[in-house]
């Protein structure tokens, strides 16, 4: 099987300031990449914490002239390291962004995009309402990306409450799961850990789940707490609520191990849900 590595989650605390964050990031991966991560990941909304539609939509250019890709590109090369940047927004049409994550390999290529297929719309009890469908034009297709180490799911942030995504994923036999986030304040304190640690129990597969933190523009919460996920559920990693780097040596040989301890994902049924009597 495959050799360890160590993933690196970078927890950021984005602006409305694309030239701020793509600096934030870029020192935090690099800091990652000095602690030994040979795969750096970032959250949701990396170069962009809008605070309104016409922000996100002024923002959001087309891959070939959007001025973070060629920025992290550099860098993976630079430090010869994967990198998952967990999302940008990238523009298909003229009011509608896709909400993308990218992954470079460590040439700097673009190795896999994925675009968020879940769309946040959402009424917060702490006052906040969110319509992500307002501004992006939601993926039609879950994506598997092949690492040195394993096969990668990928994913993102709201994504991570629709279980059959994280199925299917296992099924196409990944062994990683990423899931980027710009979770709120208000409901990650009562859902975040569980809902992650349920993909990775679910699946057998490492979830690595890189954060946006604090206060941003518009008096957006966000949680924290990117964590890294072992298959059997345990918290190898968790960044607390603050900026910063957290790091976590994989083996992927657990991947195997806790499917062999319950191997749930081989006795999965279809079924319908039928009225008693129907
Ligand atoms: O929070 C912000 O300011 C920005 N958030 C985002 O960009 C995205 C899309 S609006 N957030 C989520 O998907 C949160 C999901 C979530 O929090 C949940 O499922 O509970």
């Amino acid at each position: 099987m495959s050799e360890a590595f160590t993933v690196g989650l970078v927890q950021t605390n984005s602006s409305d300031v694309l030239a701020d964050n793509i600096a934030a990031a870029s020192q935090m991966i690099r800091e990652a990449a000095g602690q030994g991560a040979d795969f750096v990941l970032t959250p949701e909304n990396t170069t962009l914490m809008s605070p309104s539609r016409e922000a996100t939509l002024a923002a959001a250019l087309p891959e070939e002239s959007h001025p973070a890709i060629p920025a992290f590109s550099a860098l993976a090369q630079e430090l010869g390291i994967w990198l998952l940047i967990g999302s940008l927004s990238v523009r298909l049409g003229p009011d509608k962004a896709a909400n993308r994550s990218m992954l470079f390999d460590p040439r700097g290529q673009v190795a896999a995009r994925y675009d968020k297929i879940h769309m946040f719309d959402v009424n917060i009890p702490d006052g906040q309402s969110y319509r992500e469908s307002d501004t992006f034009r939601p993926g039609e297709q879950a994506v598997v990306a092949d690492l040195p180490w394993g096969r990668l799911g990928l994913t993102i942030c709201y994504d991570v409450r629709f279980a059959a995504l994280y199925r299917n994923l296992a099924k196409a036999r990944a062994s990683f799961i990423s899931v980027p986030a710009a979770f709120t304040a208000f409901t990650g304190q009562a859902h975040w850990h569980v809902l992650q640690r349920a993909r990775a129990i679910e699946t057998g597969c490492f979830v690595f789940a890189p954060a946006q933190c604090g206060t941003h523009v518009a008096d957006r919460q966000t949680y924290g707490h990117s964590l890294v996920v072992a298959p059997w559920g345990e918290v190898l990693a968790d960044a607390g609520s603050e900026p910063g780097v957290v790091t976590a040596r994989i083996d992927p040989a657990l991947v195997a191990e806790a499917r062999r301890m319950v191997p749930a994902l081989t006795h999965d049924r279809a079924f319908e849900a039928v009225p008693e009597g129907a």
